[in-house]
């Protein structure tokens, strides 16, 4: 096994970015994205219309509205908000175009039969409830249990926009794989190796280059943001969060601004949005759709069709990762949403608790079937 500094080109900036790979064939990156399979998957529901993009131009009124809009339909709290769905797509539609991965299992299961499944978990709103201070989302000793006994059988990964150590203190598993800052640091289970085919050691920091500027950014945005109150900026190593839950609504357009100006300065950085949370990450061209097609890629499922990857979770950054799985035509998302969203995830689940409920089906089937039932 080697460390290998690995060169890819920014395609925004065009600038070279240098990778640092821990890993025994560095051939993984030639074929980095898997071509779409021939037959597609059974699960695909074509998406109607593209997911809005947060306006990173000029500063100006029009788009400093657009931006708290995008804001406001961010985290919807109100059962009845549209804010985010297609047109004449009521609640009612919506589930029959996502339905419930539990209502829906026993096809889940029959579609997944012979082959690997192999299980993605986003962590904030999925394995943890919302809540309003990020130090404070732990995640129950029930749900620890769950992802632990999936994890018995079936490669487990958490992806994440927080920093790797960081949710590694809330998660405390040794064996999973966690893809930290969205994706852009990945590292390989301490313990319990037993389904890896592949690299059993990985380690992938896709923005090193950028660690510099990320802090630089970070002080800034939390000297300026100061002023205003409740909002609260994080440091997730490859990337900074700047929320705004616990900030007044009438105050969102001149935080929104403020991240703006700053962001001016840092063009290499861009704004992407979760939860009431505004996102500043590298430009460079990895999310958590390619981290999770480079943990199959680690695991020996590159070009295999024996694998069924499941990837659950709630927030818009999720969305790359649930489009990957529909251009593969293998596995499905699953979108955690009390409301109807625009997504490419196929089925949906409530909170967290049915997110707990559906892995402890999994397991409990995986064992039946063991027992040959
Ligand atoms: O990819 P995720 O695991 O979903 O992480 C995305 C962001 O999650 C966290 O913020 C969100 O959860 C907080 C705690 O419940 C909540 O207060 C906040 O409003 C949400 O946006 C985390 O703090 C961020 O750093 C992550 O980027």
């Amino acid at each position: 096994m080697t460390n290998q500094n690995v060169m890819v080109s920014d395609a925004k900036s065009g600038v070279g970015v240098a990778i640092t790979v821990s890993m025994s064939n560095s051939s993984l990156f030639s074929s980095m994205v898997p071509k779409p399979p021939a037959t597609p998957g059974r699960f695909i529901i074509p998406r109607k219309k593209p997911l809005k993009k947060l306006d990173t131009g000029g500063v100006g009124g029009a788009r400093v509205n657009a931006w708290v809009d995008l804001m406001r339909a961010s985290s919807p709290t109100h059962i009845k908000s549209t804010a985010s769905l297609p047109e004449n797509e009521d609640q009612n539609s919506w589930m029959i175009h996502h339905p419930s991965a539990l209502h829906m299992f026993e096809q889940i299961i029959n579609a997944s039969k012979g082959k690997q499944i192999v299980m993605f978990l986003d962590y904030d709103g999925t394995l943890s409830p919302i809540v309003e201070d990020p130090d404070q989302a732990f995640m129950s000793n029930e749900m620890r249990a769950a992802v632990r006994d999936v994890a018995r059988y079936f490669p487990t990964a958490i992806v994440t926009g927080r920093c790797r150590d960081k949710v590694y203190k809330f998660v405390k598993l040794a064996e999973l794989y966690y893809a930290g800052s969205h994706g852009m640091d990945i590292k390989g289970p301490a313990k319990g190796r037993r389904y890896i085919k592949g690299d059993q050691r990985v380690l992938f920091q896709a923005a090193s280059e950028f660690l510099p500027m990320i802090e630089e950014v970070y002080k800034i945005l939390l000297e300026k943001t100061k002023s205003t109150p409740g909002a609260k900026v994080e440091n997730n190593k490859f990337c900074v969060s700047v929320h705004f839950r616990c900030v007044d609504e009438k105050k969102w357009a001149a935080l929104a601004d403020q991240v703006k100006l700053v962001l001016n300065e840092f063009p290499k950085l861009r704004l992407s949005q979760g939860r009431k949370v505004l996102e500043i990450r590298p430009t460079i061209k990895w999310d958590k759709g390619k981290a999770l097609e480079f943990l199959l890629e680690s695991l020996g499922y590159a070009n295999s069709n024996d694998v069924f990857p499941v990837y659950i979770g709630d927030d818009r950054t999720d969305e790359d990762a649930f489009k990957v799985l529909r251009n593969r035509g293998q596995g499905f998302g699953i979108l955690v949403s009390k409301v109807p969203k625009e997504t490419s995830a196929s089925y949906s689940l409530q909170e967290p608790s049915e997110v707990m409920n559906f892995l402890r089906r999994l397991v409990e089937c995986k064992r039946l079937s063991l027992r040959g039932q």
